[in-house]
């Protein structure tokens, strides 16, 4: 029999206090050290989703609860009636046992106990709450930081839209090794999107999926997928693949026979790229390095930049990511990025094509860096993508592509991400 703090529910909750009270995110809070370490792969799914269900409706939540509160409880108590409201009205699970467990872990909490009758008694109340008030509550809003600057980005009407997306979360994409959605979308059961992509929706065990022992798809964002597109590798195009980990796009290179070298600073998340290629039986030269100090030998015909960003546009997947950064926290990442464009630029040979782009839905990390990277290089050009799926909204200044997650909300939404194809002349 586990104990009460090893089990899903109780690393949800401390998986919620530390996005929300230590601003640390759920990726960090992922490691063999971190609240999920002691649970097996199905508990760990659990808590996972259950901790981000919660940061997903975190407002609609609050709402519900309110009422039933005189005064604001301290930050410990309203995680347990917060994680504890949205499993039972959301995830839909059996009040008693959602009620039983949030009381058993304020008693076992340190500063919580005193409030697990407070706690049992909320938590009866909010179990009576109708579905229909629960789905009237509006999605949640993004934390002021992000919301100001979206609004003056893209307006007050995407804004609600981008929300809307995230609330809905996000499908399964997938990335066919040989190209052919047509065929990956009949074997999964899946939709082959108009960029060649296959979206699954509804649970899925990524891998009980057809193909995926053997390697004949990788799990990658529509969106994700179409800086690679762009970059038009073929058969000997020598690429380099820069801030490459966890190695989707340094996958669709390498599968288009291109000649690879993928770089990152990270040396575990580079070990996930060798898990990748492995998996796919596919090959690329793997650097573990800070492309600000990395010196190739023989420059690139093609580069693909993939910068480190707000990773503003995954919010759909990643709802803890507004509540654990802020504006101060990303600010560094505007300067890193423009000189880590300088730097591949460096690298790349002449009439070589840099694809550069952010899974970043902030002008600052996208449209800006264009603008400035233009300004400071005379030898450098914008050059307008081309794909057949293009759609037409999709355009922006110099030819770049700008998606967001309130694109194609009949289909299931796409990632917010910025793709710039830049051409080096002489
Ligand atoms: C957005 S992720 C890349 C995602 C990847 N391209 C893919 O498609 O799977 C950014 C990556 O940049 C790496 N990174 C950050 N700063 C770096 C630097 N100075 N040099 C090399 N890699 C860096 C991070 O380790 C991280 O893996």
């Amino acid at each position: 029999m586990s104990r009460n703090e090893d089990t899903p529910r109780a690393a949800a909750l401390r998986l919620l206090t530390g996005v929300l009270d230590e601003g640390r995110t759920v990726a960090e809070l992922s490691g063999p050290e971190g609240p999920m370490g002691v649970l097996d792969p199905a508990g760990r799914a659990r808590a996972q989703r259950l901790a981000l269900a919660t940061l997903r409706h975190l407002g609609a939540a609050d709402a519900i609860l309110k009422p039933h509160l005189r005064k604001a409880p301290p930050p410990a108590v309203r995680a347990i009636l917060r994680l504890a409201t949205v499993e039972m009205l959301q995830e839909g699970a059996a009040p008693h046992g959602v009620v039983n467990a949030a009381v058993t872990m304020a008693r076992d909490g340190r500063g919580t106990k005193a409030m697990a009758g407070l706690v049992n008694a909320v938590l009866r109340k909010v179990a009576e709450t109708p579905q229909h008030a629960w789905k009237a509550q509006g999605p949640q809003r993004l934390p002021g930081w992000l919301r100001g600057r979206l609004d003056s980005a893209c307006g007050r009407a995407a804004v609600t839209g981008i929300e809307a997306a995230h609330a809905a979360g996000a499908p399964l994409d997938l990335t066919p090794k040989d190209g052919d959605a047509v065929a990956l979308a009949a074997r999964v059961g899946g939709v082959a999107l108009p960029t060649g992509s296959v979206r699954v929706t509804g649970p899925v065990q990524v891998s009980a999926l057809p193909g995926y022992e053997a390697g004949d798809w990788w799990v990658q964002d529509a969106a994700a997928a179409l800086p690679a597109k762009l970059l038009a590798p073929r058969p000997g195009l020598r690429v380099f693949d820069l801030c490459a980990a966890p190695g989707g796009k340094t996958l669709q290179l390498a599968a288009a026979g291109a000649e690879v070298t993928a770089v990152d600073i990270s040396e575990a998340r580079m070990a996930r790229v060798e898990e990748n290629l492995a998996r796919t039986d596919l090959s690329a030269e793997l650097i573990v390095a800070d492309v600000l100090d990395w010196a190739p030998s023989t420059p690139a015909e093609a580069i693909l930049l993939d910068a480190p960003c707000s990773a503003t546009g995954t919010v759909r997947r990643h709802p803890d990511l507004p509540f654990a950064k802020d504006a101060a926290g990303i600010k560094p990442l505007f300067e890193l990025q423009a000189r880590l464009i300088d730097r591949a630029l460096a690298m790349l040979g002449p009439g070589g094509r840099l694809v550069y782009c952010t899974c970043s839905l902030l002008p600052e990390e996208g449209e800006a860096q264009t603008a400035a990277a233009l300004d400071r290089h005379a030898d450098l050009s914008a050059i307008p993508a081309e794909a057949p799926w293009i759609e037409p909204g999709w355009r922006t200044d110099h030819g770049a592509l700008r998606l967001r997650p309130d694109f194609w909300a009949d289909r299931g939404g796409i990632d917010g991400f910025y793709i710039a194809v830049l051409g080096k002349t002489g």
